[in-house]
């Protein structure tokens, strides 16, 4: 039995998921028991600063490194702070926090198929070595640098955790993350021969980040989400604007594709806006629109890019409480959609739990990542251990 925290701030930067589980086992046989779970919001000053390096506004180097002290003396907060009451875990996961992903790009194909790609790059920030002195604690961060490193994505990173956890011996599943940009984790019967090399999974689009920009934007800052997708609800998407959005060349590259705020961002939204003025959207069409337009890209993704359709999905992520969403969706796609709590996993913690995991396997000498997901050569360890 192995106590570790997991802790990640994700593409909504809304704060940090701290998850404290005990583990046994290691692959096939896994299991995790959750012992405490907390999101710790970011002071308001630290978020502003952390969405203008997301934005990609100028940065000097001091001030770069200032960020990533204040945020890894607010990681290593977050883990002290969700072990109160606990013995003291033996081991810390941290992902960190995005503020910059740049995937691979392919340069060429040869006769035999085989892709030429650039390295991609990937920055979180928050640095392990200071979560491991601050807590005391051996601590993995930097996850996603190796497979990056032999012609990865970096990401996602989950679905491999998704696997063991979250697979079915007869039941074909997906797991569709609705964070600010949705992912997918692909998961084949565990009775069929190989399974493991069968989970698929990519990042599927924006899933909460446009909505989100776009109710800061119609309230002034007053609101930052659509709660339970309530002021969607109550207004009509506009299909041929999400026929034409889904015409982004992103929907369209086969996996494995990775994402970001920075494609996925306010420049986005802000074209979003100018295509909308011509069909005279009321605000509540708009967040409907934008709500459609997550799950559409979601449906062609899934139609076009699985091998089989899954028997059920189960969503995590904030978006998976974003009611109308998850109705649209059930629609569309015409499968039972559940969330991963049905599952017995929590939809809210499951990344913290992932990064938990991804240390621990680490630690154990368990290659993290899915080759066949990140697209890169080979199964590497992940992380580095300080
Ligand atoms: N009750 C709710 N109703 C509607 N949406 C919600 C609700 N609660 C959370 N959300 C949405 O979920 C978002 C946060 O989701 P989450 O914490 O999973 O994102 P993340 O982990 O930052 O993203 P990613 O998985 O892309 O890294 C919020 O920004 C909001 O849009
Ligand atoms: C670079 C980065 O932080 N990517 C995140 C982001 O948020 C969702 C999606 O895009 C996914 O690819 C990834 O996170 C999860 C935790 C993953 O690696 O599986």
């Amino acid at each position: 039995m192995t106590l570790v925290v997991g802790l990640i701030s994700g593409t909504s930067v809304d704060g940090i998921d701290a998850a404290l589980i005990n583990i046994t086992g290691r692959t096939e046989d896994i299991q995790v028991e959750l012992l405490a779970a907390n999101t710790y919001p970011y002071p308001i000053d630290l978020r502003s600063q952390i969405l203008a390096a997301c934005k990609g506004e100028a940065i000097s180097i001091p001030q770069l490194a200032a960020l990533d002290d204040a945020i890894a003396l607010c990681f290593a907060q977050a883990a002290q702070n969700i072990q109160a009451g606990h013995p003291p875990a033996e081991l810390i996961g941290s992902h960190g926090q995005t503020v910059f992903h740049r995937p691979p790009v392919l340069t060429s194909r040869d006769v035999a198929g085989n892709a030429s790609t650039t390295l991609g790059y990937s920055l979180q920030l928050g640095r392990g070595a200071v979560i491991a002195q601050l807590t005391n604690t051996p601590t993995v961060s930097n996850f996603r640098a190796a497979d990056i490193a032999v012609g990865g994505h970096g990401a996602p990173l989950v679905p491999k955790v998704d696997a063991y956890l979250l697979s079915h011996l007869h039941e074909a599943r997906c797991v569709q993350n609705l964070g600010g940009i949705g992912n997918l984790a692909y998961l084949p019967p565990r009775s069929h021969v190989n399974w493991e090399e069968k989970v698929r999974g990519w990042d599927t689009g924006p899933a909460n980040t446009l909505l989100d920009l776009a109710v800061q934007h119609l309230t002034d800052g007053a609101q930052t989400y659509d709660r339970d997708g309530n002021w969607a609800a109550s207004g009509t998407p506009c299909h041929p604007l999400v026929e034409q959005w889904l015409n982004q060349d992103f929907f369209h590259l086969p996996p494995p594709k990775s994402t970001g705020r920075e494609l996925f961002g306010w420049e986005y939204l802000q074209q979003c806006l100018v295509d909308a003025r011509s069909y005279q959207l009321s605000a509540s069409d708009l967040l409907a629109t934008l709500t459609e337009f997550t799950v559409a890209s979601i449906v062609h993704s899934y139609r076009t890019f699985l091998p089989q359709m899954p028997e059920r999905v189960f969503l995590c992520g904030g978006g998976s409480r974003n009611l109308y969403l998850k109705q649209r969706l059930q629609i569309h796609l015409d499968i039972p959609v559940l969330t991963t709590d049905e599952a017995g996993l929590s939809a809210d913690f499951k990344e913290a739990i992932a990064f938990a995991v991804l240390a621990y396997w680490r630690q154990q000498g368990i290659p993290g990542n899915l080759p066949q997901v990140t697209g890169a050569k080979q199964a590497v360890l992940l992380g580095e251990l300080v």
